[in-house]
């Protein structure tokens, strides 16, 4: 039974021209794999492991989350603190839901005006101060781990002048805390002044929870029906557990067709949405795929890409370039708002007689199934993933879907999708740099690596 929540066309995506499809081994050997993957991903064993939690997300309760958002909602201002996995998920939502103009996110008809403070330059945090009136500002501290150094920095500087401001006693009923339900600083500080928080799950990665309060939490006070999200994921759940080959299953069939050109050379993959509304569901999935994947020399690298605004900039390197990446446009059927273009009134604007009467929606829609049309003409892998509406229920389905086939990519290259220990010398090389006790030999190590990037300059 379809669930309407999506339309994945493959046809142009399978290596030798669907050869691969069509002479078995190959095929079936991927398909005899990624059951076996999907049988892992959903063992019980592992189902309680660390990493593993977000698939429960989709049934969990979300009464305290809702609760939360109500209470949020009665701010006019909501600064959401969070790096990576802990902002890039509610920037998502918040985007596709509400602001699908991508450079303005303050503006909301139904709620709070929302401020994400996910990196730590004082610019930017100052200015983000500064629009804000701190007697009717709610602060969230969002951190998995509660030691991430820019959002503690942010914290730190935010929450001080938050008490400045009201005073502690005020500011701790204007604070809410996200982070893992029992250890790590912020809950340390959580029991320290009894203020309100919610747990994210421990077994659930930062890039992997944006479907618990991480993610919800912001998105509830802002109107979006964080129940209708959740059950666009359930109900992909419900899809891909009944799917058993990769023609019926997307997750399969994504995952798969990474492999296959992955083996062939693409070690990149163009996300490309031609909806404002979903340019930051390419950066929430560049962190998911590259933080997941990027390991043992492995992983294809993720290419932001948004239509039809990179047709002019990235499509002649897409058409004429390495033939290295695999490409998806992503299409919204039914855009719900209608802009009717007039037929031009001025003489010298006559030429653009043919734009008259259009509606800009299906001139996107044009120029998307144009720049898919032609990547395949080219034999460029492209598939064309449409959704009838970018609503909160598809929303769901396709963060569900990229999760699950981030996993099973994980898997059928032998990686670990849920760790990232990449990321862990920056920080240290970070800590000795800022002179923090206990890092002087990282300080030090940092200090020489750099000294060969700084041995050969020139500067004008
Ligand atoms: O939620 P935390 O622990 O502050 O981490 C933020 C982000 O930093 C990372 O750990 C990478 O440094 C991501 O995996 C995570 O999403």
């Amino acid at each position: 039974m379809t669930q309407n929540l999506l339309k994945l066309d493959f046809g142009a995506a399978l290596p030798e021209g669907g050869s691969v499809s069509r002479n078995g081994s190959e095929w079936d050997a991927l398909e005899e794999a990624l059951r076996d993957a999907d049988g892992w991903l959903r063992s019980d064993v592992n189902r309680r492991r660390d990493g593993f939690g977000w698939l429960d997300l989709p049934q969990t309760d979300l009464a305290e989350v809702i609760e939360a958002g109500q209470w949020l909602a009665a701010f006019d201002a909501v600064i959401q603190v969070g790096i990576g996995g802990s902002a890039l998920g509610s920037l998502m939502v918040a985007n596709a839901l509400l602001h699908p103009c991508h450079n303005e996110l303050s503006r909301s008809e139904r709620g709070p005006r929302l401020y994400v403070a996910d990196n730590a330059d004082p610019a930017g945090t100052r200015a983000l101060w500064e629009m804000v009136d701190p007697s009717r500002t709610a602060l969230v501290v969002v951190s998995k781990s509660g030691s991430t150094a820019e959002t503690m920095a942010n914290f730190l500087w935010l929450w001080e002048n938050l008490k400045k401001v009201l005073g502690e006693e005020r500011a701790l009923k204007q604070l809410l805390v996200v982070t893992d339900p029992e250890k790590g600083l912020l809950r340390a500080f959580v029991a320290e002044k009894k203020c309100r928080s919610l747990p994210l799950p421990s077994t659930v990665g930062g890039r992997y929870s944006v479907l618990s309060a991480v993610g919800l939490a912001a998105s509830a006070a802002l109107g979006v029906d964080v129940t209708d999200l959740q059950a666009g994921a359930r109900a992909m759940d419900e899809v891909l557990l009944g799917a058993g080959t990769m023609e019926e299953n997307p997750a399969w069939l994504l995952a798969g067709l990474h492999w296959l050109h992955f083996l062939r050379g693409r070690n990149m993959t163009v996300l490309m949405p031609y909806a404002d509304g979903l340019r930051d569901f390419t950066e929430w999935f560049a962190q998911l795929w590259g933080e997941s994947l990027g390991k043992e020399g492995k992983g294809s690298t993720p290419l932001r890409a948004l239509g039809a605004v990179d047709q002019h900039s990235q499509v002649q390197l897409y058409t004429a370039g390495p033939d290295d990446k695999l490409f998806t446009i992503i299409d919204v059927a039914d855009r719900g708002e209608r802009l009717i273009l007039p037929s031009p009134s001025d003489a010298s604007l006559a030429p653009l007689a043919y734009l008259g009467g259009q509606e800009m929606g299906a001139m996107l829609q044009a120029e998307a199934r144009a720049t898919a049309a032609t990547l395949a003409s080219l034999g460029r892998p492209v598939l064309w993933l449409e959704i009838p509406r970018l609503d909160a229920f598809r929303l769901g389905g396709l963060v569900y879907l990229y999760e699950v086939v981030t996993a099973l990519t994980g898997r059928l290259l032998s990686v670990d999708p849920f760790d990232q220990p990449g990321v862990e010398q920056g920080k240290r090389f970070t800590y000795g740099l800022m002179g923090r006790k206990g890092f002087e030999e990282e300080g030090r190590k940092s200090t020489e690596a750099f000294a060969r990037i700084e041995s050969r300059t020139v500067s004008c």
